[in-house]
């Protein structure tokens, strides 16, 4: 059965159960869209037609189901804003329709406003598209600014800059190093959303409390301290991006908070009563495997499902080897360009130096590799033995006996300890912190007082 409405329709709706259809049918018409109902996946894709401005379409359809119908519009439409509806609790059937191109999904029962809002956003975020997508082959490329070797980074590369345009929620996932937080701005760049915020929030970087205050805000007198209220990260980001840095790191207590937002767009700021909205796409980043948190129970499955819609794994420096020449190069020139120097060139022995290395800090470890190698360096071109020593002699922690034994002082020691923390972890003051099992706060106090700031 199909219901049509007078004029060329723009909303195709498919559902098979009847009252749903004629209820969506009239809200539509209520909000000035021009709708056409299908009872089925075959049906709907006869109707397809240019005209078609959006899509509601129902999973559990008779004949092809709601995900096969999806893969088929794909097929002929990879920009049609499409929204599913699914079951209730099929948090699996919601997360695959995302990934066949879904711009969002609904579980049954709906509220009509958030559907048709969804819809609104969706076509409004298509018709930024085009203006997205001239840049991608320009000056906005991913390839034109990072290049790769690998295939299956340059897959990911891919992937990054089609994930990039569509609005959903972005999981990144690798080894400490390996570029999340890099890739994570690269994805805001290449959106829709380039010109508006980036805004990191590092999840463990700061306690609970204060934690719950960075992303949501919090109101005057809500606790000790809070003497005026204060807007949070997901206020300041409603246009742009957070990246929420080690999200597997994000405390229980405020898990549900965070699945709020994904779902709804709302939430509270701390001691407040007036509910906020936000527009912030989410890019959510870990090192640690997720899903074995999820089943150790310490992270929420739904939250899970909700942030993994699209992961983007970013492999292992080791995996990719033959990038490590190119990334050398690229951050020698980025070295010799901020300390306003001469460049510096690599002999082919130091190459297969650097490559026969494991790596376990990835690109950071590299970058470190490089900065202290160009230090000590007296010509401009390295060889091998100027990396031996920065390769294997890594370990020699300031604060082991030998470091006593060079008579240094208590505070000496802790300056080296702290110092060669720092540089290791790339001058990350997270990392740092959690190394050395001192609050970030202490790292920005440390760094002052050791005149690094
Ligand atoms: N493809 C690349 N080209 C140049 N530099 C890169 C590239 N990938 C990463 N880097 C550099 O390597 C360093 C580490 O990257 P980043 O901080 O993004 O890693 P991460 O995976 O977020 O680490 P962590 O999990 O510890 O937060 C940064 O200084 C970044 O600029």
């Amino acid at each position: 059965m199909s219901l049509t409405s007078a004029s060329s329709p723009n909303l195709l709706i498919v559902d098979d159960d009847e009252t749903i259809q004629r209820l969506l049918v009239i809200a539509a018409q209520d909000l000035g869209w021009r709708p056409v109902a299908a009872a089925s996946g075959h049906e709907a894709l006869d109707i397809l037609n240019p005209a078609i401005e959006a899509v509601i379409l129902d999973h559990g359809l008779p004949g092809i189901n709601g995900l096969q119908t999806l893969a088929r519009i794909r097929e002929v439409d990879s920009t049609l804003p499409v929204i599913m509806l699914t079951g209730f609790n099929d948090a699996e059937t919601a997360v695959q329709a995302l990934r066949t191109g879904a711009d969002d999904y609904l579980t049954k029962p709906f509220e009509l406003k958030r559907l048709f809002d969804l819809l609104r956003q969706a076509k409004s975020n298509r018709k930024e598209t085009p203006q997205v997508a001239a840049s991608i082959g320009t000056k906005k490329s991913v390839k034109g600014t990072l290049h790769s070797d690998n295939p299956q980074l340059r897959q990911l590369l891919n992937h990054l800059a089609k994930a990039a345009r569509l609005d959903s929620t972005i999981l990144l996932t690798g080894e400490s190093g390996t570029g999340k937080t890099f890739f994570a701005r690269e994805i805001h760049r290449l959106s829709t959303r380039a010109n508006e915020e980036f805004i990191t929030v590092s999840c463990p970087a700061l306690p609970r409390e204060l934690l719950e205050s960075e992303l949501f805000g919090h109101e005057k007198g809500s606790f000790t301290g809070a003497t005026a209220s204060r807007a949070g990260r997901f206020e300041q980001a409603s246009k742009g991006t957070i990246f929420l840095d080690e999200i597997g790191d994000l405390p229980p207590e405020l898990q549900p908070k965070l699945l709020n937002v994904l779902q709804d767009r709302e939430f509270f700021r701390v001691g407040g009563s007036k509910m906020l909205q936000t527009n912030a796409r989410v890019i959510a980043a870990t090192n640690v495997n997720l899903r074995n948190r999820v089943e150790q129970g310490e992270f929420r499955e739904d939250l899970y499902y909700r942030l993994n819609i699209i992961e983007l794994r970013i492999p292992s420096l080791r995996e990719r080897r033959e990038d490590i020449a190119g990334l050398t190069r690229d951050i020698l020139g980025q070295i010799a360009r901020r300390r306003g120097t001469e460049g510096w060139q690599l002999s082919p022995s130091a190459i297969e130096a650097l490559r026969n290395f494991d790596w376990p800090g990835n690109v950071r470890q590299l970058e470190n590799v490089l900065e202290r190698a160009t230090a000590f360096a007296e010509k401009p071109l390295l060889h091998a033995e100027d990396f031996i020593n920065l390769l294997e002699g890594r370990r020699d922690p300031a604060g082991s006996p030998a470091a006593l034994g060079r008579g240094l002082t208590l505070q000496e020691v802790e300056r080296d300890a702290f110092i060669q923390t720092y540089l290791r972890t790339g001058k990350n003051k997270a990392k740092t912190a959690r190394e050395l099992g001192i609050s970030e706060r202490s790292v920005y106090n440390l760094l002052g007082r050791h005149g690094l700031k």
